[in-house]
């Protein structure tokens, strides 16, 4: 009997507490006690096939800025361009922590920049973007490095041909080459025939992260993983070891040889990111150290490079290629402007012609908007009292930039289904609207070698081949609408036709 009164109190105390809460916040569905507004998103999702499109569905009911309770706590997902701006840019030193998935917590222990807070992570982070800019302004370092894994491997392409057609499985192709082009950028080593079984392992070991990369796995606590989903724990586990492992022993081996004197550190031209972190890592010891400037820091702080890099920017290659062959007046216009600019393709496209590129730059814009890798983007907590389109948030409350509904907010891209690169030229103001890459200070780290990567890719590759699809056309639709990121069409092949 007490035990049941007991119950039904804390059950009406919740109740009232959250019915107070549901006040204050922005609009949203009528959550359940304890389960929230789970049912809500299930339904939604089922009846609009896919998480994005059921947001859509709450957003043109509620606004903008809406609330969803996931279990028994808020989630405000703000789904529109000046909102997010006020909030994360003009207001952004309130939202610098992420909630952490428990189990990435549990394994990346505070270290690195996908799944931590705090001063390591932001010391961490301006460290990788001041590293990311010294490598592409002045020095170059990744526009040279990225044309020449396009050169080498397109020489590998077209050694395949037959009959005039190279058959290329395109998501393949562009993991190898983004893959080779990250870790040279990081541990100075692009894959050859020597090592290329190790870019193989690595492969494997990020497909079995994806595949544990669920709304289940991310939210539920790690011991209930390690002992009743055993197999999934050591999924995450030998995921996350190994690309630490891997990118670790490089980084352990430059120190060596660098204690033996075997290499040396050119302060002034470091060759990678191992070598721009030994040589601040120095500088801080002579100075008494600093706890983001360690071997641990780094073994993290690379391996959150990689896995964030890797299979974001190959799929948006991806996506945008399987655009471009459902599309191919928009190839063609690409093309055309690509070589009046080249001078009939006589040169490589380099990152100096971006001015000049405008139907180039619009289409890479909208197959971003398109390809828009999270289904959900990270949620951040609010560290104090603040106000969010007038409505008061509390320390802790939980918010972010719907980044996929807002790239699907018809008030925002007219037709929003529609591939249409057009209209970033008619409306050069949606160029600023559309973020990719995040808002504010959880922004993409890598944003700057992305667009290197994305820029180069796809205006090289137009004015080398024509591109046709290989017996079927790929889908353009996401084909695991339901999980936290997608993943486009790699079903199919394509066909290169050297020009
Ligand atoms: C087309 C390619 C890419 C896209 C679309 C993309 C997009 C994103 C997005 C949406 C976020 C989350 C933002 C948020 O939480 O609000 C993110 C975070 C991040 N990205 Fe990227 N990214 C790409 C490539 C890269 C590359 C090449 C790297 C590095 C090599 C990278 C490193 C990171 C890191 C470290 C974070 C976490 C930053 C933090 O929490 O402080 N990304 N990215």
């Amino acid at each position: 009997m007490i035990l049941i009164l007991s119950f039904t109190i804390i059950f009406a105390i919740l109740v009232f507490r959250q019915r107070l809460k549901v006040r204050r916040l922005p609009p949203g569905p009528t959550p359940l006690p304890v389960i929230g507004n789970i049912p809500q998103l299930v339904y939604q999702s089922w009846r609009h096939k896919g998480i994005v499109p059921a947001f859509d569905y709450f957003r043109k009911k509620y606004g903008n800025v809406f609330t969803l309770w996931l279990g028994p706590f808020p989630h405000i997902s703000i789904a529109d361009y000046e909102t997010n701006h006020e909030v994360f840019v003009k207001n952004g030193n309130h939202y610098k922590n992420k909630v952490l998935p428990p189990i990435f917590e549990h394994f990346c222990d505070g270290f690195g920049l996908l799944f931590a807070n705090g001063e390591i992570w932001a010391e961490m982070r301006r460290f990788t973007m001041l590293t990311f800019r010294n490598m592409g302004v002045g020095r170059n370092i990744m526009e040279e490095r990225l044309l020449n894994e396009i050169d080498k491997r397109c020489a590998e392409l077209n050694n395949t041909e037959v009959d005039g057609k190279i058959i290329v499985k395109h998501n393949e192709f562009f993991e190898l080459i983004t893959g080779s082009f990250i870790n040279s950028i990081l541990v100075g080593q692009r894959f050859e025939d020597h090592n290329m079984e190790e870019f193989y392992h690595m492969r494997k070991l990020i497909n079995g992260i994806i595949e544990v990369f669920t709304i289940f796995d991310t939210t539920t606590a790690v011991w209930i993983l390690k002992y009743f989903f055993p197999q999934r724990y050591a999924k995450s586990k030998n995921g996350w070891n190994g690309i630490s492992d891997y990118v670790g022993q490089a980084a352990e081996k430059r120190l060596e040889d660098i204690k033996s004197g075997k290499y040396i550190l050119d302060e002034e031209n470091p060759k990678d990111f191992i070598d721009a972190f030994f040589i601040k890592m120095e500088k801080e010891n002579r100075n008494g150290g600093h706890p983001a400037y360690t071997m641990k820091s780094l073994k993290y702080t690379l391996l959150d490079l990689w896995t964030a890099g890797h299979d974001t920017t190959a799929a948006t290659l991806t996506s945008g290629f399987n655009q471009l062959v459902n599309n191919p007046e928009v190839k063609e216009k690409c093309r055309e402007e690509l070589m009046k600019i080249t001078n009939n393709g006589s040169r490589p496209l380099s990152l100096n012609d971006r001015s000049q590129t405008l139907y180039l730059n619009a289409t890479i814009a909208e197959i971003q908007r398109h390809a828009s890798i999270l289904n959900v983007n990270s949620w951040k907590t609010c560290d104090g009292p603040t106000t969010v389109n007038g409505y008061q948030l509390d320390s802790g409350d939980i918010i972010t930039a719907q980044v996929s509904a807002l790239h699907v907010n018809d008030d925002i891209f007219k037709d929003a289904d529609k591939f249409n690169p057009d209209r970033f030229l008619e409306n050069q103001k949606l160029f600023h609207q559309l973020i990719p890459f995040g808002i504010g200070k959880r922004s993409c780290a890598g944003e700057n070698l992305a667009r290197t990567n994305l820029y180069l890719m796809f205006g090289n590759l137009l004015l080398r081949y024509d591109v046709q699809p290989h017996k079927k056309l790929p889908s353009t639709t996401e084909q695991f609408p339901f999980t936290s990121s997608k993943v486009p069409d790699h079903s199919s092949k394509l066909e290169f036709v050297r020009i």
